[in-house]
């Protein structure tokens, strides 16, 4: 394993560890696969769903080989992440018109987002060098992910969260986790940059998706996906797009199900922004070579409100490696789709919401084609922003479509039988 810059191609060696190249470009772990032998690692993939008693039943660690190879097993952590639910939903496919669509649901996790997924890599690798320092900035569910592992494993977290525009939720639930939680003015943007200048003297490791080993581990999600469709993945992959970790993990871990032949083929992938928080969006759309960074992110899904992602050259590669789309969609939009997926009976927050309504707007446009296949990656759990649901149901405009508002009535059988 090394460290490689995706900018100017220098390398360096893991022990070196850094979080950006001398150039400043970031920085991915390269992995050396020629030597795996592909036929028995999938036997022993799929012997490892069987197993509930070490950490190889996480969904993360399944893949250790591909992950973290040169991790000894006493450093691995594990709260049984991964080995989330893939749903094939009628009434979902119905609301976006589309052959098949599966919702793969990451807001299972055990801190119920996807983040648990590259965290659980990234705190092992810092707790595997010595530290018991982490930090991150977050828009909440990075935050609580951290949170929650550091104190799993005794450590402490330093999080930094903008104090406007996140969720409630989050911000409770990382402070219960034990964090020490820093609101600061300003965004999660200017976040990244202090704790890049300033977290070398602070004594932190940063657990945000500029450290590589969060994007080994969120590679996992695509693993996973592939196993359980038997190594056929579908026409398209959707995602949300905010700091872009998402899509950036998923162009690597295609890349490597690819290279070790698990796959013959690899499928489109579509990114799908808030318009008020579409920076990359703007850029692929309008054909332009650098992002330009939107100052004033806002939308309502939370954890979308991103300005300036990091890793958008990351998943700039991941859309020329599979001729990917991207396209931006209304908070209304975002709402409506994921008060369907809600009352499917899985349920998410609304950033992961953003897929189904990205990819009901993408067959409508006819940018996909109805008698296609598709994953949509649902990031979050639905409890994780519970303001926006009192706004949905409760307070009910004409935008909230599939509003359920709270019935109101005395405790008698005349009045309920009439429901
Ligand atoms: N929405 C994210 C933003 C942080 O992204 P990361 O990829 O740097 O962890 C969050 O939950 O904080």
């Amino acid at each position: 394993m090394q460290l490689h810059c995706i900018d100017c191609d220098s390398r360096y060696s893991i022990s070196d560890f850094k979080y950006a190249c001398s150039c400043g470009g970031l920085l991915e772990i390269e992995q050396d696969f020629k030597f795996l032998d592909s036929e028995y690692l999938k036997r022993k993939f799929e012997q490892r769903l069987s197993d509930r008693m070490t950490p190889y039943a996480s969904g993360v660690w399944r893949y250790k080989e591909l992950i973290f190879p040169e991790l000894e097993d006493r450093f691995l952590i594990t709260k049984n992440e991964g080995n989330t639910g893939l749903y094939d939903i009628e009434r979902v496919n119905q609301y976006v018109g589309i052959k098949k669509i599966w919702l793969k649901s990451q807001s299972e996790n055990p801190s119920g987002s996807f983040k648990d997924n590259g965290m659980v890599v990234a705190v092992s690798h810092g707790k595997s060098l010595g530290l018991d320092k982490f930090t991150c900035t977050s828009t909440g569910n990075t935050s609580s992910s951290l949170a929650m592992y550091s104190s799993l494993t005794n450590s402490q977290s330093y999080v930094f969260v903008p104090d406007k525009n996140i969720s409630l939720n989050k911000v409770l639930q990382t402070i219960s986790y034990g964090a020490k939680v820093i609101a600061f003015e300003g965004t999660y943007d200017q976040g990244i940059d202090f704790l890049e200048k300033y977290s070398g003297e602070l004594g932190l490791y940063i657990c945000n998706s500029i450290n590589p080993f969060r994007i080994e581990g969120q590679k996992s999600i695509i693993y996973e996906i592939a196993q359980y469709l038997r190594w056929e993945l579908p026409d398209w992959i959707v995602v949300p797009g905010g700091a872009l970790s998402n899509v950036s993990a998923l162009g690597k871990g295609l890349g490597d199900l690819y290279e070790l032949g698990f796959i013959n083929r690899l499928p489109r992938v579509a990114v799908v922004q808030a318009e008020g928080a579409s920076p990359f969006h703007q850029m692929i759309s309008k054909n332009k070579n650098e992002l330009q960074p939107e100052l004033q992110p806002k939308t309502v899904a939370s954890a979308l409100n991103i300005g300036n992602p990091p890793s958008w050259k990351k998943a700039r590669n991941t859309l020329n490696a599979t001729n990917g789309i991207t396209v931006s969609v209304t908070d209304d939009e975002i709402l409506n789709a994921k008060a369907v997926i809600d009352q499917s009976g899985i349920g998410c927050e609304p950033a992961s919401a953003s897929t189904v309504a990205g990819l009901k707007k993408l067959c409508e446009s006819g940018q996909i084609h109805r008698d296609e296949t598709a994953v949509c990656i649902l990031t979050g759990n639905l409890l994780k922003d519970t303001e926006v649901l009192r706004q949905y149901h409760l307070e009910c405009t004409e935008n909230s479509l599939f509003a359920n508002p709270l019935i109101k009535s005395k405790l008698n059988i005349e009045s309920i039988k009439h429901l």
